[in-house]
C-alpha cells in the first residue's frame, strides 16, 4: 500500500485446488462476458460474491441451468441492467437485491463499499478482490477499472481484475517478486505505465528486460513482452504500474 516494500504475488486464485484459502477472497461479477469456466474457478476461490448490477444476468446467462448451485451473497447497483426475470429469480431464491441510485459512483464502486462494510462488521483483515470483466467494452468503463485498481491499492494489498483473456493489478512503487504458474498463463505480458508521468524499471524474468530504465505513456510502454519458460518475474518500480499478463487458452475451457 505505497510503502516501497517488496511483494509476492501469485495467481492462485485461479487453480483448480485453492479451497483452503477461498476465506480470503471476495469476487464481484461485473457486466461483461465470460465463460462459466473461468467462473467456477474463480468461484471456489472466493468465499463471497457478489454481482454488479447486469453482472448478475451474466451469471445467469453464463451458468444455465446450473444457476442454482452458484448463488450470489448479493446483487447491488442502480439496477438500470438487471433483467426482470433475473431478478425475480435470485429474489426468489433469498438473494439481495439492493438498489443504490448514487450517480457519482459506479456499480463496481458501489459493490467494494459493501466488501468494505463487510469488513467492519466482521472486523476483519481485508479480503482480497477479484474483479471479474471490467477491463474490454466500452472503453470509459474500462478506463474506470484501471484508475480504480489505481486508487484501491492506496487502501488495500490486493486487487486483481480478470477476464477470459488477461489478469492484471497494479504493482505499487517498490520491489515485486511475481510467481508464474506457465500451466496458468500463457506467454504475453506487459508493464503498462498509467496514470503517472513516468516511472524508473528494472524487471528479470522477462524475454525484453529493463534495467534502471525509463517509461511512460508517451516514451517506452513495455506491452508484447514474454514470460520466460520456468521462471518468475521481477519488477522494481518507483512508481505504480500496471501489470498484464494472458491467461492461457487452455485454461478458459477446463474446469
Ligand atoms: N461495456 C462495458 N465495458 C466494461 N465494463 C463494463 C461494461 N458494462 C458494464 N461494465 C462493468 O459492469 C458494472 C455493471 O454494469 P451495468 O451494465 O450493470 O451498469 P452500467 O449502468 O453500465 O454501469 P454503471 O452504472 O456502473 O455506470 C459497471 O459498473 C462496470 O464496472
Ligand atoms: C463528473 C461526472 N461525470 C460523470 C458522471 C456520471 N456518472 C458517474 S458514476 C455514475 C453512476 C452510474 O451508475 C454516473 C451516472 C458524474 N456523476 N460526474
Amino acid at each position: 500500500m505505497g510503502d516501497n516494500s517488496s511483494s509476492q504475488w501469485n495467481v492462485d486464485f485461479l487453480r483448480h485446488d485453492p479451497s483452503n484459502t477461498a476465506s480470503k477472497r471476495v469476487l464481484v461479477i461485473l457486466n461483461q462476458p465470460f465463460s462459466a469456466a473461468l467462473l467456477r474457478r474463480l468461484w471456489n476461490s472466493t468465499c463471497w460474491h457478489c454481482c454488479a448490477d447486469g453482472g448478475a444476468n451474466r451469471l445467469v446467462d453464463t451458468l444455465l441451468d446450473t444457476a442454482a448451485s452458484y448463488l450470489p451473497d448479493l446483487v447491488k447497483g442502480d439496477l438500470d441492467s438487471l433483467r426482470p426475470d433475473v431478478r425475480e429469480y435470485y429474489e426468489s431464491k433469498g438473494v439481495p437485491v439492493v438498489k443504490d441510485d448514487d450517480q457519482d459512483s459506479t456499480d463496481l464502486m458501489k459493490c467494494v463499499h459493501e466488501i468494505i462494510e463487510k469488513e467492519r462488521k466482521e472486523r476483519t483483515n481485508q479480503y482480497e478482490i477479484i474483479i471479474l470483466g471490467g477491463l474490454a467494452g466500452r472503453l470509459d468503463q474500462t478506463i474506470h477499472t484501471i484508475s480504480y485498481l489505481y486508487k484501491l491499492r492506496k487502501v488495500r494489498e490486493r486487487v486483481y481484475a480478470i477476464t477470459d483473456d488477461n489478469v492484471c493489478w497494479v504493482l505499487d512503487s517498490g520491489e515485486h517478486q511475481i510467481e508464474i504458474d506457465h500451466t496458468i498463463l500463457g506467454m504475453t505480458c506487459g508493464l503498462l505505465p498509467v496514470g503517472i508521468e513516468s516511472t524508473i524499471l528494472s524487471t528479470s524474468g522477462l524475454r525484453w528486460n529493463l534495467r534502471d530504465h525509463s517509461s511512460s505513456f508517451d516514451g517506452l510502454v513495455s506491452s508484447s513482452n514474454h514470460l520466460v519458460p520456468g521462471e518468475n518475474v521481477w519488477v522494481k518500480t518507483s512508481k505504480p504500474i500496471l501489470w498484464t499478463v494472458e491467461l492461457r487458452s487452455s485454461s478458459r475451457r477446463v474446469i
